[in-house]
Protein backbone atom coordinates (compact mmCIF):
# COMPACT_ATOMS: atom_id res chain seq x y z
CA UNK A 1 0.00 0.00 0.00
CA UNK A 2 1.02 3.71 -0.86
CA UNK A 3 2.93 5.70 1.89
CA UNK A 4 -0.82 6.95 3.89
CA UNK A 5 -1.29 11.09 5.17
CA UNK A 6 -2.41 11.35 8.70
CA UNK A 7 -4.01 14.58 9.47
CA UNK A 8 -4.66 15.19 13.55
CA UNK A 9 -3.04 13.39 16.34
CA UNK A 10 -5.50 13.55 19.29
CA UNK A 11 -6.92 10.98 20.99
CA UNK A 12 -8.22 9.07 17.68
CA UNK A 13 -5.90 9.95 15.00
CA UNK A 14 -2.56 9.09 17.55
CA UNK A 15 -3.26 5.74 18.17
CA UNK A 16 -4.90 4.95 14.41
CA UNK A 17 -1.94 6.41 12.84
CA UNK A 18 0.23 4.33 15.55
CA UNK A 19 -1.93 1.29 14.78
CA UNK A 20 -1.21 1.84 10.70
CA UNK A 21 2.76 2.10 11.69
CA UNK A 22 2.61 -1.12 13.78
CA UNK A 23 0.77 -2.94 11.06
CA UNK A 24 3.63 -1.81 8.49
CA UNK A 25 2.55 0.86 6.79
CA UNK A 26 4.71 4.34 5.68
CA UNK A 27 2.88 7.12 7.49
CA UNK A 28 3.25 11.23 7.46
CA UNK A 29 1.86 12.74 10.20
CA UNK A 30 0.98 16.63 11.24
CA UNK A 31 -0.72 18.04 13.91
CA UNK A 32 -1.67 22.05 14.28
CA UNK A 33 0.30 21.59 17.36
CA UNK A 34 3.38 19.91 16.28
CA UNK A 35 5.17 18.58 19.33
CA UNK A 36 2.02 15.61 19.06
CA UNK A 37 3.69 14.33 16.92
CA UNK A 38 6.76 13.40 18.30
CA UNK A 39 5.71 9.91 20.08
CA UNK A 40 4.90 8.94 16.17
CA UNK A 41 8.41 10.24 14.72
CA UNK A 42 9.66 7.99 17.38
CA UNK A 43 8.00 5.12 16.38
CA UNK A 44 8.88 5.66 12.65
CA UNK A 45 6.61 8.36 11.10
CA UNK A 46 8.12 10.78 9.12
CA UNK A 47 6.67 14.84 9.62
CA UNK A 48 4.95 17.02 7.05
CA UNK A 49 5.02 20.85 7.85
CA UNK A 50 1.17 21.56 6.88
CA UNK A 51 -1.56 19.04 5.71
CA UNK A 52 -1.06 20.51 2.30
CA UNK A 53 3.10 18.89 2.31
CA UNK A 54 1.41 15.52 3.84
CA UNK A 55 -0.79 15.93 0.33
CA UNK A 56 2.34 16.47 -1.82
CA UNK A 57 3.76 14.07 -0.34
CA UNK A 58 1.14 10.78 0.05
CA UNK A 59 -1.11 8.98 -2.18
CA UNK A 60 -3.86 9.28 0.39
CA UNK A 61 -4.11 11.20 3.19
CA UNK A 62 -6.68 10.73 6.40
CA UNK A 63 -7.94 13.49 8.30
CA UNK A 64 -9.24 12.85 12.09
CA UNK A 65 -10.19 16.07 13.25
CA UNK A 66 -12.37 17.89 16.07
CA UNK A 67 -15.52 18.99 14.47
CA UNK A 68 -16.67 21.08 11.36
CA UNK A 69 -14.21 24.04 11.97
CA UNK A 70 -11.22 22.08 11.99
CA UNK A 71 -12.30 19.74 9.36
CA UNK A 72 -12.87 22.56 6.83
CA UNK A 73 -9.54 24.54 8.74
CA UNK A 74 -7.16 22.05 6.92
CA UNK A 75 -8.82 21.75 3.93
CA UNK A 76 -9.80 25.39 3.11
CA UNK A 77 -6.77 27.71 5.17
CA UNK A 78 -3.23 28.33 3.66
CA UNK A 79 -1.36 25.65 3.65
CA UNK A 80 -4.56 23.52 3.14
CA UNK A 81 -5.09 20.26 1.41
CA UNK A 82 -6.76 22.05 -1.63
CA UNK A 83 -3.09 23.25 -2.36
CA UNK A 84 -1.77 20.18 -3.00
CA UNK A 85 -4.55 17.24 -3.76
CA UNK A 86 -4.94 16.70 -7.69
CA UNK A 87 -6.07 14.07 -9.81
CA UNK A 88 -4.96 10.32 -8.42
CA UNK A 89 -4.80 11.69 -4.84
CA UNK A 90 -7.60 10.88 -1.99
CA UNK A 91 -8.87 12.63 1.07
CA UNK A 92 -10.28 10.55 3.54
CA UNK A 93 -11.95 12.76 6.83
CA UNK A 94 -12.40 10.32 9.53
CA UNK A 95 -13.73 12.99 11.90
CA UNK A 96 -16.94 13.37 13.09
CA UNK A 97 -18.97 16.47 10.97
CA UNK A 98 -22.55 17.23 9.91
CA UNK A 99 -23.43 15.73 5.64
CA UNK A 100 -22.69 19.56 5.22
CA UNK A 101 -19.57 20.19 5.99
CA UNK A 102 -18.59 16.59 4.50
CA UNK A 103 -20.04 17.76 1.31
CA UNK A 104 -18.33 21.11 1.22
CA UNK A 105 -15.20 19.32 1.59
CA UNK A 106 -16.40 16.88 -1.00
CA UNK A 107 -17.18 19.36 -3.55
CA UNK A 108 -13.63 21.39 -3.10
CA UNK A 109 -11.82 18.25 -3.24
CA UNK A 110 -13.09 17.19 -7.06
CA UNK A 111 -13.03 20.25 -7.90
CA UNK A 112 -9.44 19.57 -7.88
CA UNK A 113 -9.29 16.40 -9.58
CA UNK A 114 -9.10 14.57 -6.48
CA UNK A 115 -11.11 11.97 -4.77
CA UNK A 116 -12.89 12.14 -1.55
CA UNK A 117 -14.69 9.57 1.09
CA UNK A 118 -15.99 10.77 4.30
CA UNK A 119 -15.47 7.95 6.99
CA UNK A 120 -16.77 8.89 10.52
CA UNK A 121 -15.71 5.78 13.09
CA UNK A 122 -17.55 3.82 16.48
CA UNK A 123 -15.57 2.81 18.79
CA UNK A 124 -13.16 5.31 20.99
CA UNK A 125 -9.36 5.14 22.36
CA UNK A 126 -9.25 1.31 23.05
CA UNK A 127 -11.16 0.42 19.66
CA UNK A 128 -9.04 2.61 17.66
CA UNK A 129 -5.14 1.42 19.60
CA UNK A 130 -6.64 -2.10 18.86
CA UNK A 131 -7.97 -2.09 15.29
CA UNK A 132 -11.89 -2.57 16.24
CA UNK A 133 -13.51 0.84 15.30
CA UNK A 134 -16.40 0.29 12.96
CA UNK A 135 -15.81 2.80 9.87
CA UNK A 136 -18.82 4.03 8.03
CA UNK A 137 -18.00 5.44 4.74
CA UNK A 138 -19.00 7.42 1.80
CA UNK A 139 -18.61 8.99 -0.98
CA UNK A 140 -16.08 7.73 -3.79
CA UNK A 141 -16.21 4.13 -3.89
CA UNK A 142 -13.11 3.47 -6.20
CA UNK A 143 -11.14 5.37 -3.09
CA UNK A 144 -12.95 3.54 -0.70
CA UNK A 145 -12.04 0.28 -2.64
CA UNK A 146 -8.37 1.40 -2.62
CA UNK A 147 -8.27 2.82 1.16
CA UNK A 148 -9.94 -1.29 2.28
CA UNK A 149 -6.53 -2.29 3.51
CA UNK A 150 -6.25 0.68 6.06
CA UNK A 151 -9.76 0.19 7.26
CA UNK A 152 -8.60 -3.24 7.43
CA UNK A 153 -6.08 -2.40 9.66
CA UNK A 154 -7.96 0.42 11.38
CA UNK A 155 -11.23 -1.23 12.17
CA UNK A 156 -13.46 -4.47 12.72
CA UNK A 157 -15.92 -3.24 10.01
CA UNK A 158 -16.25 -0.68 7.37
CA UNK A 159 -19.68 0.04 5.77
CA UNK A 160 -19.63 1.90 2.41
CA UNK A 161 -23.22 3.88 3.07
CA UNK A 162 -23.30 5.49 -0.59
CA UNK A 163 -23.22 9.25 -1.58
CA UNK A 164 -21.33 11.57 0.98
CA UNK A 165 -22.81 12.65 3.53
CA UNK A 166 -24.53 9.08 4.40
CA UNK A 167 -21.56 8.28 6.69
CA UNK A 168 -21.95 11.45 8.73
CA UNK A 169 -25.68 10.93 9.08
CA UNK A 170 -25.18 7.32 10.80
CA UNK A 171 -22.50 8.51 12.73
CA UNK A 172 -24.67 11.18 14.10
CA UNK A 173 -27.87 8.91 14.33
CA UNK A 174 -25.28 6.43 16.56
CA UNK A 175 -24.01 9.25 18.95
CA UNK A 176 -27.23 10.64 19.79
CA UNK A 177 -28.53 6.91 20.91
CA UNK A 178 -25.31 7.01 22.61
CA UNK A 179 -25.72 10.32 24.41
CA UNK A 180 -29.10 9.74 25.26
CA UNK A 181 -28.06 6.58 26.72
CA UNK A 182 -25.01 7.64 29.15
CA UNK A 183 -27.78 10.44 30.18
CA UNK A 184 -30.36 7.62 31.30
CA UNK A 185 -27.80 5.88 32.81
CA UNK A 186 -26.16 8.49 34.92
CA UNK A 187 -29.78 9.41 35.95
CA UNK A 188 -30.08 5.42 37.19
CA UNK A 189 -26.96 5.48 38.88
CA UNK A 190 -27.67 8.85 40.85
CA UNK A 191 -31.39 7.38 41.49
CA UNK A 192 -30.09 3.91 42.45
CA UNK A 193 -27.56 5.53 44.96
CA UNK A 194 -29.95 8.13 46.37
CA UNK A 195 -32.51 5.33 47.03
CA UNK A 196 -30.20 3.47 49.31
CA UNK A 197 -28.93 0.91 47.13
CA UNK A 198 -25.49 0.08 45.24
CA UNK A 199 -24.57 1.50 42.15
CA UNK A 200 -21.90 -1.24 42.04
CA UNK A 201 -25.30 -4.00 42.14
CA UNK A 202 -27.03 -2.02 39.88
CA UNK A 203 -24.01 -2.15 37.44
CA UNK A 204 -24.04 -6.02 38.49
CA UNK A 205 -27.82 -6.24 37.72
CA UNK A 206 -28.19 -4.22 34.39
CA UNK A 207 -25.10 -7.06 32.85
CA UNK A 208 -26.89 -9.45 33.47
CA UNK A 209 -30.17 -8.28 31.53
CA UNK A 210 -31.53 -7.04 28.30
CA UNK A 211 -29.83 -3.75 28.20
CA UNK A 212 -26.63 -5.12 29.10
CA UNK A 213 -23.83 -3.06 27.08
CA UNK A 214 -19.86 -2.51 26.42
CA UNK A 215 -20.89 1.06 27.57
CA UNK A 216 -22.16 0.17 31.08
CA UNK A 217 -20.11 -2.38 31.16
CA UNK A 218 -16.73 -0.14 30.60
CA UNK A 219 -18.01 3.10 31.96
CA UNK A 220 -19.90 2.16 34.95
CA UNK A 221 -17.17 1.46 36.93
CA UNK A 222 -15.16 4.53 36.75
CA UNK A 223 -18.08 6.77 36.77
CA UNK A 224 -19.03 5.12 40.43
CA UNK A 225 -15.29 6.11 41.58
CA UNK A 226 -15.62 9.41 39.83
CA UNK A 227 -13.00 8.68 37.08
CA UNK A 228 -13.19 10.45 33.79
CA UNK A 229 -9.62 10.14 32.21
CA UNK A 230 -10.81 10.94 28.55
CA UNK A 231 -11.17 8.68 25.75
CA UNK A 232 -14.27 10.64 24.32
CA UNK A 233 -14.01 13.93 25.46
CA UNK A 234 -17.45 15.50 26.58
CA UNK A 235 -17.07 18.59 24.57
CA UNK A 236 -17.26 16.19 21.23
CA UNK A 237 -20.77 14.44 22.43
CA UNK A 238 -22.41 17.60 22.68
CA UNK A 239 -21.17 18.33 19.37
CA UNK A 240 -22.36 15.08 17.92
CA UNK A 241 -25.87 15.49 19.89
CA UNK A 242 -25.87 19.13 18.91
CA UNK A 243 -25.12 18.31 14.81
CA UNK A 244 -27.95 15.19 15.66
CA UNK A 245 -30.89 17.49 16.89
CA UNK A 246 -29.81 19.74 13.64
CA UNK A 247 -30.43 16.72 11.69
CA UNK A 248 -33.40 16.07 13.08
CA UNK A 249 -34.77 19.79 12.65
CA UNK A 250 -33.81 19.08 8.84
CA UNK A 251 -36.09 16.03 8.97
CA UNK A 252 -38.77 17.28 10.82
CA UNK A 253 -38.00 14.31 13.56
CA UNK A 254 -38.93 15.03 17.20
CA UNK A 255 -36.22 14.28 19.48
CA UNK A 256 -37.11 15.22 22.80
CA UNK A 257 -34.92 12.76 24.52
CA UNK A 258 -31.89 13.55 22.56
CA UNK A 259 -32.76 17.68 23.50
CA UNK A 260 -33.01 16.65 27.19
CA UNK A 261 -29.77 14.76 26.64
CA UNK A 262 -27.64 17.52 25.11
CA UNK A 263 -28.78 20.08 27.43
CA UNK A 264 -27.07 17.89 30.49
CA UNK A 265 -23.88 17.29 28.37
CA UNK A 266 -23.77 21.74 27.89
CA UNK A 267 -24.22 22.37 31.37
CA UNK A 268 -21.71 19.56 31.96
CA UNK A 269 -19.18 21.57 29.95
CA UNK A 270 -20.46 25.10 31.21
CA UNK A 271 -18.99 23.83 34.37
CA UNK A 272 -15.53 23.11 32.83
CA UNK A 273 -16.30 19.08 31.99
CA UNK A 274 -16.06 19.49 28.40
CA UNK A 275 -12.21 18.05 28.51
CA UNK A 276 -12.96 14.78 30.67
CA UNK A 277 -14.65 11.78 29.12
CA UNK A 278 -18.41 11.93 28.17
CA UNK A 279 -19.41 9.50 30.94
CA UNK A 280 -18.43 13.18 33.30
CA UNK A 281 -22.12 14.22 32.42
CA UNK A 282 -22.79 12.43 35.92
CA UNK A 283 -21.60 14.70 37.83
CA UNK A 284 -24.27 17.19 36.53
CA UNK A 285 -27.23 14.58 37.68
CA UNK A 286 -25.27 14.41 41.59
CA UNK A 287 -25.41 18.07 41.83
CA UNK A 288 -29.09 18.62 40.51
CA UNK A 289 -30.62 15.91 42.54
CA UNK A 290 -32.60 17.53 45.60
CA UNK A 291 -31.83 15.97 49.21
CA UNK A 292 -34.48 14.56 50.36
N1 LIG B 1 -12.40 10.12 21.20
C1 LIG B 1 -13.31 9.26 20.77
O1 LIG B 1 -13.68 8.31 21.47
C2 LIG B 1 -13.90 9.41 19.41
C3 LIG B 1 -13.85 10.58 18.70
N2 LIG B 1 -14.45 10.64 17.46
C4 LIG B 1 -14.38 11.86 16.68
O2 LIG B 1 -13.07 11.92 16.14
C5 LIG B 1 -12.63 13.28 16.04
C6 LIG B 1 -11.35 13.43 16.85
O3 LIG B 1 -11.63 13.07 18.19
P1 LIG B 1 -10.48 13.01 19.31
O4 LIG B 1 -9.25 12.47 18.74
O5 LIG B 1 -11.11 12.38 20.48
O6 LIG B 1 -10.32 14.57 19.62
P2 LIG B 1 -9.12 15.37 20.28
O7 LIG B 1 -9.76 16.56 20.90
O8 LIG B 1 -8.28 14.48 21.11
O9 LIG B 1 -8.26 15.82 19.02
C7 LIG B 1 -8.74 16.79 18.14
C8 LIG B 1 -7.75 17.01 17.02
O10 LIG B 1 -8.25 18.06 16.17
C9 LIG B 1 -7.22 19.05 16.02
N3 LIG B 1 -7.81 20.37 15.79
C10 LIG B 1 -8.73 21.00 16.54
N4 LIG B 1 -9.04 22.19 16.01
C11 LIG B 1 -8.24 22.32 14.90
C12 LIG B 1 -8.11 23.33 13.92
N5 LIG B 1 -8.83 24.46 13.94
N6 LIG B 1 -7.23 23.13 12.92
C13 LIG B 1 -6.50 21.98 12.87
N7 LIG B 1 -6.59 20.98 13.77
C14 LIG B 1 -7.46 21.16 14.77
C15 LIG B 1 -6.43 18.97 17.32
O11 LIG B 1 -5.19 19.60 17.16
P3 LIG B 1 -4.40 20.20 18.44
O12 LIG B 1 -3.69 19.05 19.04
O13 LIG B 1 -3.50 21.24 17.86
O14 LIG B 1 -5.43 20.79 19.36
C16 LIG B 1 -6.36 17.46 17.50
O15 LIG B 1 -5.41 16.89 16.65
C17 LIG B 1 -13.81 14.11 16.55
O16 LIG B 1 -14.57 14.51 15.45
C18 LIG B 1 -14.58 13.16 17.44
O17 LIG B 1 -15.94 13.51 17.55
C19 LIG B 1 -15.04 9.56 16.88
C20 LIG B 1 -15.10 8.37 17.54
C21 LIG B 1 -14.57 8.21 18.86
O1 LIG C 1 -17.69 9.28 18.70
C1 LIG C 1 -17.33 8.58 19.65
C2 LIG C 1 -17.84 7.26 19.83
C3 LIG C 1 -17.33 6.55 21.02
C4 LIG C 1 -17.73 5.09 20.96
O2 LIG C 1 -18.31 4.64 19.96
O3 LIG C 1 -17.42 4.40 21.93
Amino acid sequence: MEEIGFLGMGIMGKAMAMNLLRNGFKVTVWNRTLSKCDELKEHGASVGESPAAVVKKCKYTIGMLSDPPAALSVVFDKGGILEEISSGKGYIDMSTVDAETSSKISQAVIAKGGSFLEAPVSGSKKPAEDGQLVILAAGEKGLYEKIVPAFDVLGKKSFFLGEVGNGAKMKLVVNMIMGSMMNAFSEGLVLADKSGLSPKTLLDVLDLGAIANPMFKMKGPSMIENSYSPAFPLKHQQKDMRLALALGDENAVSMPVAAAANEAFKKARSTGLGDLDFSAVYEIFKVTQPSP
